[in-house]
């Protein structure tokens, strides 16, 4: 029986499938120390984003052939080096992508009507004031979409419905393989033209601070941004500033670079005293029906690995 790790949870539809054919063990709070300690009795391991699979790992992992995340974003497992020592590295591309772009449309939503502030007002002082929450309509607005992946063009059809247009930069596609009413342009055009900002690339080198406050201060007057991607491709730091000056009017993030943040009182974070800044923790993909579904997909996935392995 080949023998499986579960470094972080997993559904029950998932792990009954993997149970059929090995030995599937949870561990799910274990570190990166643990990991170490028992990595090379696996011949897979189940991770998700808080859970890194680095070059020291691998090099523990003698008998590891899988690796299995039941998500789309790989930016914390070294597919390369996994790849070099015969490793699977397997994700569930577009598993999670209605649920992540129906998040998006909640914080762009959420932002636009200034539901938190508003919201806070009646809760906290009995304040039913609709004069102190003027907000703003999607319809007619353009929202610029960088990355037009899965998500990102899920995100664009949504936008149609609300009568937005919609603008995207990525410099991985082409204007032919997007649908007509998607228009192209650079990410300065897109700066430029765009109301709403909605960020939808992987986390890599080259997207890091991908949205400086050099870059915001390209873009409109009152705009909007929403990061539902990875911390590390906004700047924190530059969207305070920019949220406290009112080049920004709301900035709405599923993800910190920092990610956990550490409780206070260690480390207080600006961007929470913020009205305006939204935060929500890694919920993209949490629904009932994503995780069913990728559960279901990684752990065939997984196994399917592991007997061509
Ligand atoms: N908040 C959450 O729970 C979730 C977050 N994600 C994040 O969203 C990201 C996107 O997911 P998918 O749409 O499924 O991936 P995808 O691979 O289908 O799309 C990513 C797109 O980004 C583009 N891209 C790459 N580098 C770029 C750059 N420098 N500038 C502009 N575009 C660039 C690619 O060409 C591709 O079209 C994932 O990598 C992950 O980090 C994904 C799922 C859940
Ligand atoms: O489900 C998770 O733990 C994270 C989802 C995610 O960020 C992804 O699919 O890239």
């Amino acid at each position: 029986m080949y023998k499986v790790l579960l470094a972080d949870p997993l559904e029950e539809v998932g792990i009954k499938i993997l149970e059929k054919e090995c030995e599937v063990t949870k561990a799910f709070d274990i570190d990166k120390a643990g990991l170490l300690k028992v990595i090379e009795d696996y011949d897979a391991v189940l991770v998700r984003v808080n859970t890194p699979i680095d070059k020291e790992i691998i090099d523990k992992a003698k008998k590891l052939k899988v690796i299995g995340m039941p998500g789309a974003g790989l930016n914390h497992i070294d597919v390369e080096y996994a790849k070099k020592k015969n490793i699977k590295v397997y994700n569930v591309p577009g598993g999670n992508m209605d649920s992540v772009a129906e998040l998006t449309f909640a914080h762009i939503l959420a932002l636009s009507r200034r539901i938190y502030a508003a919201s806070k007002k009646v809760k906290e002082e009995g304040c039913w004031n609709k004069y102190l929450f003027m907000g703003n309509e999607l319809s007619g607005k353009t929202i610029g979409i960088i990355g037009v992946g899965k998500i990102g063009l899920r995100v664009a059809e949504i936008a149609r419905a609300f009568k937005m247009q919609v603008v995207a930069y990525d410099p991985y596609v082409t204007q032919d393989a997007l649908p007509a009413d998607i228009r192209l342009m650079t990410l300065d055009e897109l700066f430029a033209t765009a109301d709403i900002i909605t960020i939808h690339v992987p986390l890599t080198k080259e997207t890091y601070h991908l949205i400086s406050y050099d870059q915001i201060k390209k873009m409109k007057d009152g705009a909007y941004i929403v990061n539902m991607s990875r911390g590390g491709v906004l700047d924190e730091e530059a969207a305070y500033e920019a949220l406290k000056n009112g080049k920004l009017a709301g900035v709405g993030c599923d993800v910190l670079e920092d990610e956990p943040p550490p409780e206070k009182p260690v480390k207080h974070i600006k961007l929470f005293d913020l009205d305006n800044f939204l935060i929500t923790p890694h919920l993209g993909a949490w629904t009932v029906e994503a995780q069913n579904r990728v559960a279901e997909i990684i752990a065939q996935k997984m196994l399917e690995g592991l007997k061509n392995s």
